[in-house]
């Protein structure tokens, strides 16, 4: 039987860097992980961080209405066709509702094939400690992500005081008395509470709430004609409204040989130099993101 574990979060949450770590730790342990990778948007951003050698497979999409559970079990089901692996990963969207993900991997195509370890979802402290910023469907995929988690990591503990800790891990075991919480910064869990978990298999019964269908939710791809300066992007990022939840890509900034790597979510921003040549764009994942006014396209009119 393959272990296979679900990793849930709202956008921008940890989840990828939650990935980076666990991977190394099971390869370290002589074990051969697979991944499946679910993102909204256009470009394969997170994959990037898989290394070669680890079987992987992605959906990229923009709709969050088609990253059901059809095409993850597909996925699946080509995984255990075509790779040798013992542990199997499905990073799921920020934008989907675990369970839903979960039906997936409880088809009975491969039931004796898997054992269904458990949802582990990432939560941003910050965010959720705003969570009231939040349009009220978004608040409600991310209570969901939260209340179906099997393992909670209260990550991004680094950017809290000691007080707002102990009230995210409160007020976290509160919405989900059963699960277990870790204090985390970038998504780094110890291997050993991956592997206590084991689902209950009253978590089939779940009925998915189908909150995706209703949080409009949508990606946008922008591409950069000019350089700018860090401080002028900067304050473009710092106008945007509050429904533009994520932000990752290449942007070109003014001195830097290549565009440089940037990474946005709720508020904070990390720059780190490329020393490769990365098309300059951008995905920018939230509400209506189609109308949000853009750094550099006055040039364009
Ligand atoms: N300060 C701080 N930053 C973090 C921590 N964990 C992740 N980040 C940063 O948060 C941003 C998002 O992290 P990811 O791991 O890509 O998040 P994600 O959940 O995979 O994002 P999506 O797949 O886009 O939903 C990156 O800039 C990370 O470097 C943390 O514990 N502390």
């Amino acid at each position: 039987m393959k272990d296979v574990y679900l990793f849930s979060g709202f956008l921008g949450s940890g989840k990828t860097s939650m990935l980076v770590n666990v991977l190394r730790q099971l390869k370290e342990e002589g074990l051969k992980p697979a991944v499946i990778m679910n993102e909204l948007g256009e470009i394969p951003f997170d994959s990037q961080a898989v290394d070669e050698d680890v079987p992987l497979k992605e959906i990229l999409d923009g709709c969050i209405c088609c990253t059901g559970g059809e095409k993850t079990e597909a996925q699946i089901q080509t995984l255990l066709y075509e790779a040798d692996f013992d542990v199997l990963i499905i990073e799921t969207t920020g934008a989907a509702h675990p369970v839903e993900a979960l039906d997936a991997v409880y088809s009975p195509l491969f039931a004796d094939q898997l054992n269904i370890k458990g949802i582990v979802t990432v939560a941003d402290s910050r965010r959720w400690l705003g969570r009231d910023q939040l349009s009220p469907q978004a608040r409600s995929l991310f209570l969901e992500q939260i209340r179906h988690a099997h393992l909670i990591l209260a990550n991004k503990s680094d950017l809290l005081t000691e007080e707002e800790k102990a009230r995210v891990v409160f007020e976290l075991q509160g919405l989900n008395p059963n699960a277990f919480i870790l204090q985390t910064t970038h998504g780094r869990v110890p291997l050993a509470s991956l592997k206590s978990l084991q689902a209950t298999k009253g978590d089939k019964e779940i009925q998915p709430a189908q909150i995706g269908r209703h949080l409009h939710l949508n990606s946008r791809v922008i591409e950069f004609n000019r350089s700018f300066t860090q401080e002028e992007f900067e304050e473009w990022v710092r106008e945007l409204p509050a429904t533009v939840y994520r932000m990752k890509g290449f942007v070109p900034i003014e001195g830097m040989q290549y565009p440089m790597l940037f990474q946005y979510a709720y508020g904070l921003v990390q720059w780190i130099p490329e020393y490769m040549k990365m098309p300059p764009k951008i995905v920018m994942i939230g509400e209506n993101v189609q109308s949000v006014p853009v750094i550099g396209e006055e040039n364009r009119l």
